[in-house]
């Protein structure tokens, strides 16, 4: 199992980063929210078997696909990775991974966002398999803080790496089933700011399944900074596994005052943690290839 490294497509598709920056700027212009449904994708490719692009792959009649979990019901951006793949294609046939697309994808959203650039390592290879099972158990909005921990511990990832990556809400929007629950108080949750819980139930109504979307980081919704964290200071975090992090006597509540005021701090760990997650890898014995359509095996 070889090492990931930077360079890896060097040799075999030189343009390979420009091609999907390209298509990315080309793609969040138009839609600019994209960006952050690009970096979830990411996260919910790795926490299941590894950075393997098994996110990616449809149903078919023998197999399952991780679309169909609960966890991945609203993932969008798949027709954008699909369309910088078509590129890479044509460029450089059967070379450069879908896993690949996808890591280096999800770290042009963040720079285009207004977060950090970091030079992120490839060579990772795409799985002929999904795991819809391991898709269900993606960590939940309703996690506690020893779940969480737990979770993110199994993937080799620490406390701290959990802190910084889940800075990603930052950015992006959540749907009203996913925090309606803390806004009601129905999760025995009372580490919330009154006023935010009121403004937050004017546009998600309790009891049904209708509702609208609301973002994670009022203020700065579409801009990948610190202000995550002055949130969470604010009880003002939207998830109750976002506000899990602070305030209710968890291990992380200095981490969260640090990056509240150290953006570059934030910054520095966040690109770290990403390179982390981003090595994650599928477990030994799943057999891999260099996926041609992102969507099914060759
Ligand atoms: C700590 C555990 C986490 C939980 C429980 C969680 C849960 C969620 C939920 C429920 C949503 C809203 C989905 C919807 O209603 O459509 C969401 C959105 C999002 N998550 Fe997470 N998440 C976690 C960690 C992460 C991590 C580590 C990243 C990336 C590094 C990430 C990136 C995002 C982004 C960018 C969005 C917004 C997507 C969009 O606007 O399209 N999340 N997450
Ligand atoms: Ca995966
Ligand atoms: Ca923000």
């Amino acid at each position: 199992d070889h090492k990931l490294s930077a360079g890896y497509y060097d040799k075999t598709c030189p343009n390979v980063q420009r091609v999907v920056r390209q298509v990315m700027a080309y793609k969040v212009a138009g839609e600019p929210a994209v960006a952050p449904a690009i970096l979830r994708l990411f996260f919910h490719d790795c926490f299941v078997n590894g950075c393997d692009a098994s996110v990616l792959l449809d149903g078919t009649y023998f197999s399952e696909s991780e679309k169909d979990a609960r966890p991945n019901a609203s993932l969008r951006g798949f027709e954008v990775i699909d369309e910088i793949k078509s590129v890479l294609e044509h460029d450089c046939p059967a070379t450069v991974s879908c896993a690949d697309v996808l890591a280096l994808a999800s770290r042009d959203a963040v720079a285009m966002l207004g977060g950090p650039a970091w030079s992120m390592p490839l060579g990772r290879m795409d799985s002929r398999t999904a795991d819809r099972d391991g898709a269900e158990n993606l960590p939940s909005p309703h996690d506690n803080y020893t779940s969480l921990v737990s979770t993110f511990r199994e993937r080799g990832l620490d406390a701290r790496d959990m802190t910084a990556l889940s800075g990603a809400h930052t950015v992006g929007m959540a749907n009203c089933e996913n925090y309606r629950r803390r806004i009601y108080g129905t999760d025995g949750d009372t580490n919330i700011d009154p006023s935010f819980a009121e403004t937050r139930r004017q546009t998600c109504p309790d009891g049904d399944n209708e509702g609208g979307m609301a973002p994670f980081d009022e203020q700065t919704p579409m801009t990948f900074d610190n202000a995550y964290y002055k949130d969470l200071i604010a009880r003002r975090g939207l998830l109750s596994s976002d506000q899990a992090l602070y305030g209710s006597g968890g291990r992380q509540d200095n981490l969260v005052e640090m990056y509240s005021r150290d953006g570059k701090r934030f910054a520095k760990d966040f690109a770290k943690a990403m390179v982390k997650m981003g090595n994650i890898r599928p477990s030994k014995g799943t057999t891999v290839e260099v996926r041609l359509n992102c969507k099914m095996v060759n």
